[in-house]
């Protein structure tokens, strides 16, 4: 099928990347391999959108975003990004693109944030007001003002992630990728980083393409999801209809007072594992657990419990298990 092209903001059309890996096999000996990071794949995303693009380790997204930041050339197929082929015109789309690689940072290690923001300003030479204006704002919505002296290597974790973001946004991008933003960062700091971005794209109508391992990301960010495993989409529509798919399933971890035998859950929940006075209980991921936990809660004796949220790597292991057996 031709995807139009002028159709999305972002548009892929039977987009390929092939590497040629030499690998040492002997002295003097070499072998030469193709790896298909990325194997056809086409999809639009919409002016405004916010959609998770995930998959297992190895699937090849980074490849697909080092594509559409123009980093890398695709070795078939086309692509835009707001009207631009990136590796043609990588400074131009540089000017409408922002990135924040989780496991990276883009300031300076040794410099107060202060001073990458402002060597930004002047590399991506942005007017004074728009850089004043857009600093203003991410210092506020994401908590910078105490730490903009603060040399980057001395900040936490979650606030290099809110400075990287911030960095990400100061030449006011139409377009944001987001390469596991909320890796290592403790419950209020994700917290942070999501009610930030959710703020970002409903006033500022930002593209936002998320890469993730965390399925509460995309839960609380995300109306739309993309699966890439072996390089091809999987599946592509709403998170609920993953779980359906996936035929997932949460987790309820109950702590009782004492050991006692496997609680008779209501159908379909079911106890999995018993660990002296703590149990689990596996149910649907489609299912709400407040009646699970009102069921238990009325005939045994609680002391605590929790729930689990299905594992985004079984999930995706299940879709694709049933696509290549189909
Ligand atoms: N520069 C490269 N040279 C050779 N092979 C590469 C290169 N970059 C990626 N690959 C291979 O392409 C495949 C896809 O990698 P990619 O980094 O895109 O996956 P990913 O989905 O981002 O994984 P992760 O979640 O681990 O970051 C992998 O098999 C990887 O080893």
């Amino acid at each position: 099928m031709d995807t139009d092209l002028g159709a999305g903001f972002i548009a892929l059309d039977g987009v390929e990347k092939v590497f040629d890996v030499r690998k040492k096999t002997g002295f003097l000996k070499r072998e030469r391999r193709q790896v298909r990071a990325v194997d056809g794949i086409s999809f639009t995303v919409a002016r405004g959108e916010m959609v998770g693009y995930i998959g297992p380790n190895g699937a090849g997204k980074s490849t697909t975003i080092k594509m559409l930041t123009g980093i890398l050339t695709p070795s078939g197929g086309r692509l835009r990004v707001a009207g631009i082929d990136p590796a043609r015109e990588r400074t131009r789309l540089a000017h409408r693109i922002g990135v924040v690689f989780g496991q990276r940072t883009t300031l300076w290690w040794d410099l107060p944030l202060i001073d990458s923001y402002r060597l930004m300003h002047r590399m991506y030479r942005i007017p004074d007001a728009r850089y004043r204006e857009n600093l203003d704002r991410c210092v506020e919505l994401l908590q910078l003002g105490e730490l903009l002296d603060v040399p980057v290597r001395q900040l936490s974790l979650g606030q290099r992630m809110r400075g990287d973001i911030a960095a990400a946004l100061l030449h006011d991008p139409d377009v944001l990728y987001l390469d596991e933003p909320t890796i290592g960062l403790d419950v209020v700091s994700k917290a942070k980083v999501r009610e930030f971005l959710r703020e970002l794209n409903a006033e500022r109508g930002t593209t936002v393409l998320l890469t993730t391992h965390d399925l509460q990301d995309i839960e609380q960010l995300c109306s739309r999801v993309m699966v890439i495993d072996h390089g091809r989409l999987m599946y592509d529509g709403p998170l609920a209809g993953l779980h359906e798919a996936g035929e997932s399933e949460r987790t309820l971890v109950v702590d009782l007072e004492r050991e006692l035998p496997p609680i008779e859950a209501p159908a379909p929940a079911r106890v999995v594992r018993v660990e002296g006075p703590r149990q689990w209980l596996a149910f649907p991921a489609t299912e709400s657990a407040a009646g699970l936990v009102a069921a238990v809660a009325a005939r045994y004796p609680l002391v605590d419990l929790s729930v689990r949220e299905p594992d985004i790597e079984a999930v995706i292991a299940k879709i694709y298990a049933e696509r290549t057996s189909a």
